[in-house]
């Protein structure tokens, strides 16, 4: 890309990094501009501005984001790069300088995003280290759902309390089948490589991925363990995008968990309100359903592989009489456990457990004198 801009252009030009690259990618580019330039009247510099949008909410994010990160090395590019992004810089509380398509009755008030201009090399890095840190965060959240499994602990709770602490945050925390897409995955393995070559040993991040990977396997575990035996049994899958509100499949724990399933002989329907198509081109043996219920018919289990808003409103009552045996493995720990056990499902999820405990009474003896409020534990006679 950066060799055709070099031999087409005939004017000056800035040229704006905006995928997400190591650092230094930026040095290169001007390598390759200035090697590759075939009009001398052609003068290039080179910035870095990275994107922080989400997929299913990259209009909004890009028209109201936190921070706007610009890599520059020169006055003239910081100020063109301004420029650009005056309307939504100067955008005052609540009333926004430019046709907002994602609240057409008016933005809601929010604070004004902080611009920070930095170098290129550190631009780059911003973006990079903040998808690999989202990446650990969810991995830590996903070793203490494990944890949470062994001592009895529910992780909803413990993820909950430790977010209120804003030094930690909410977002992030929770637990199930992990990250996937074509961003955190492939991101936290450049900057493994990258710290690599660096001379930097970024073990910490190859845990996150390492942790990220066995997700899977720990899921399929946990389906054959209520199950016994996979071969021949029928499996109904809810959500198949990487996360909700997108048709992305790429890196998604779904093509995981269906390649293990059908490896593993089991026959499986599936439901995604996005996700089919693309789904049904990799893995034609997956018969797809129009409705979510349907992947319940005669099923022997169903999953819930992606965490769409949807699944948490279905008529589970529906869904129980439709199935074989009413087993719910729910990999991204959507629903609420004791509800499940009330509608007669067999539930299983991460790190929570099926009933909350009830307050133990406490021993007397523990207390240090009787009390009459307190239980007397029950000696065997
Ligand atoms: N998808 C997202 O929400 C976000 C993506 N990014 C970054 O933006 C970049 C693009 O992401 P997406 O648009 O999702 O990817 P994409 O896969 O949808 O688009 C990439 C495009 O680049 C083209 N391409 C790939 N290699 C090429 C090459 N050597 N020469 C010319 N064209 C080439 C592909 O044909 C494709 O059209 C990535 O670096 C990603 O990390 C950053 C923030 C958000
Ligand atoms: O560089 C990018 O392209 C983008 O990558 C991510 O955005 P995105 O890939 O759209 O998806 P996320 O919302 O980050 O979710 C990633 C994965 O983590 C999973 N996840 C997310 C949050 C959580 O608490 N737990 C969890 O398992 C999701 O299900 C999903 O599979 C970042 O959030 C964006 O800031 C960044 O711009």
């Amino acid at each position: 890309m950066a060799r055709l801009i070099a031999t087409e252009a005939h004017s000056s030009k800035l040229v704006v990094e905006k995928s997400t690259v190591p650092a230094q990618t930026g040095q290169q580019l001007k390598r390759v501009l200035s090697v590759y330039r075939r009009d001398p009247s052609a003068e290039f510099r080179v910035a870095s501005n990275p994107e922080f949008l989400r997929e299913g909410t990259a209009v909004e994010d890009f028209l109201h984001p936190d921070r706007i990160v610009l890599g520059v090395e020169d006055k003239d590019s910081e100020r063109q790069l301004r420029e650009i992004y005056r309307p939504i810089l100067e955008a005052p509380r609540g009333k926004t300088k430019f046709h907002c398509p994602v609240h057409l009755s008016g933005c809601p008030p929010a604070k004004s995003p902080e611009l920070v201009v930095t170098t290129i090399n550190s631009a780059e890095l911003i973006k990079h280290a903040s998808n690999s840190f989202l990446a650990l965060k969810i991995s830590y959240a996903n070793m203490i759902a494990d944890l949470c499994e062994k001592v009895g602990a529910d992780i909803k709770e413990v993820v909950h309390a430790m977010g209120l602490d804003p030094r930690i945050g909410p977002q992030f925390l929770n637990a199930g089948l992990g990250f996937g897409g074509f961003c955190l995955p492939k991101d936290v393995q450049a900057f493994v490589r990258l710290a690599e070559r660096s001379g930097v040993n970024f073990g910490m991040l190859r845990e996150a991925e390492a942790v990220n990977k066995r997700r899977v396997d720990l899921f399929i575990e946990k389906l054959r363990q209520a199950l016994w035996v996979i071969k021949d049994k029928r499996v109904g899958i809810l959500g198949l995008a990487f996360k909700a509100n997108t048709d992305d499949i790429r890196f998604a724990p779904s093509l995981g968990v269906i390649e293990r399933l059908l490896g593993e002989g089991a026959h499986l329907r599936a439901y995604d309100q996005e996700a089919m198509d693309k789904t049904s081109a990799l893995f034609p043996q997956v018969e797809l359903c129009r409705e979510p219920d349907h992947v319940a018919r005669d099923a022997d289990a169903v999953l819930i592989l992606t965490e769409w808003p949807e699944f948490r409103r279905l008529d589970w009552k529906r869904v129980n009489a439709a199935m074989s045996r009413p087993l719910i493995v729910d990999g991204r720990n959507l629903l609420d456990p004791a509800t499940m056990k009330e509608l007669g499902f067999e539930y299983h999820s991460f790190g929570r457990p099926l009933e909350k405990p009830q307050p133990q009474p406490i021993p007397s003896v523990m207390l240090g004198a009787s009390s009459s409020a307190v239980e007397q534990p029950r000696l065997a006679t």
